[in-house]
């Protein structure tokens, strides 16, 4: 399946991208004056092979989570049960990514690829895990303002009505259960991972997106959720760039300076260990990676090769971007980087992909939260090739 999915990675089409930037030019605005937009509508419409490309909907997040070994080493002050919490909390609808997916119009599908503890009963029905028809995409909540909404999905719902209804609500988050293995091995020790339990984790994200794409998705946006995985994902950026471990460390979900130092320690032991090739990087995802960071991997090629946007978030993101590009340097032609991440891997990493991010707002979260926030941007970049006038059709002078 993946040298498949890899077989089919081609290029961005070039007389797509020429249609469109010959459009650009004709559309009732300054030249240029979209900035960042017209470029990223030239990509998609490349990667569409079709002027104007379609617009980037709708929109699904894969949430995949997972856990690592080297939590043992202190490079994080959360308990690694939170992994498993928070993924009770995407179900209920309560995090930020829940808020942000529903703002978005986005649905989210949460996929345990490698969670090491039990995920908190009673979680929603799933359905049949063989069958990853995504739910319907949940309107937007209606009603004054002033008023909040107690309907639609969310934590503090508590609607007596609904309460006691039986299968998920619609557009409620959905469960995927595919679990690889509980976590990580401590990559400080031994390989994170065989490479064939890295393949199966990547093949997992291939399976989620495909599914995603057949039920009609015409964007995927990358989220996580994993206690401990800003290291592995700084140890991916270091095996790919060859940056130090001092510039992709970063403080992940806010760690002192004690654990920060300790930290950029066990990233630069863990390459002196297995000094990965980033010509195999299914080999360096096994040394140093983590399960969803294999997923993420999966999902961005994929995505590729049906010739769909993927809007990456945060440094995970960025990081498992760097793992499909060694795979397959043309899947670079589908990302779109949603957001520059406060860890400072994301920018090592987005430099050697060439990709410059949508928005800048020091976001540190992950969950795919950065993507959600960006995804206007990138549905406003596909909109006006559609709808905006030609000088000539609007009977604007031009200079
Ligand atoms: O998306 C990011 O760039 C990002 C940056 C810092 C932290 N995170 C999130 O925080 C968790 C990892 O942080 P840590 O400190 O436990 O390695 C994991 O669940 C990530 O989703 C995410
Ligand atoms: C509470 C919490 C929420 C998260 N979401 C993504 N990573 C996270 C890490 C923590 C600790």
């Amino acid at each position: 399946m993946l040298e498949n999915t890899i077989a089919a990675i081609r290029p961005l089409d070039g007389s797509a991208m020429s249609a469109a930037r010959e459009l650009q030019a004709r559309l009732t605005k300054p030249a240029g004056s979209l900035g960042a937009l017209e470029d990223l509508s030239v990509r998609l419409a490349g990667l569409a092979g079709t002027c104007p490309p379609p617009l980037p909907e709708p929109a699904a997040v894969a949430i995949f989570a997972g856990d690592h070994g080297v939590h043992a080493q202190g490079v994080t002050p959360w308990p690694q049960e939170v992994t498993a919490q928070m993924i009770g909390n995407f179900l209920a609808g309560g995090a930020v990514v829940n808020a942000f997916a529903r703002q978005a119009g986005a649905s989210v599908t949460v996929v345990d690829v490698g969670v090491a503890t039990p995920l908190p009963g009673p979680v929603p029905p799933t359905g049949d895990p063989d069958t990853l028809a995504p739910v319907p995409v949940p309107g937007p909540r209606t009603g004054d303002p002033d008023t909040p909404d107690t309907s639609g999905p969310g934590p503090r719902t508590g609607d007596p009505d609904t309460a006691h209804t039986s299968g998920p609500a619609p557009g409620a988050p959905r469960l995927v259960e595919a679990r690889v293995r509980p976590g990580t091995r401590d990559l400080t020790v031994t390989a994170a991972l065989t490479r064939d339990e890295a393949r199966a984790a990547v093949e997992t994200g291939i399976r989620v997106a495909e599914e995603l794409i057949a039920a009609g998705a015409g964007i995927l946006l990358t989220g996580d959720m994993g206690i401990g995985n800003t290291t592995p994902s700084a140890a991916l950026v270091a095996a790919f760039t060859g940056a130090d471990p001092d510039a992709v460390t970063g403080r992940g979900t806010g760690v002192d300076d004690e654990t920060y130092r300790r930290k950029v320690a066990v990233v630069r032991r863990a390459l002196d260990r297995h000094r990965p090739d980033p010509a195999d990087p299914l080999g360096v995802l096994a040394a140093v990676g983590g399960l969803e960071h294999a997923a993420l991997a999966g999902l961005i090629l994929a995505a590729a090769a049906h010739r769909i946007p993927v809007l990456l978030d945060g440094v995970i993101a960025v990081s498992a971007a760097l793992v499909s590009a060694a795979f397959a340097p043309d899947a670079v032609g589908a990302m779109v980087a949603g957001h520059r991440s406060a860890e400072p891997g994301a920018t090592v990493a987005l430099r050697h992909l060439g990709l410059d991010p949508l928005i800048d707002l020091g976001l540190r979260l992950g969950e795919g939260t950065g993507a959600l926030l960006a995804l206007p941007v990138v549905t406003g970049a596909a909109r006006v090739l559609h709808e905006v006038s030609t000088f000539d059709a609007a009977g604007v002078a031009e200079k």
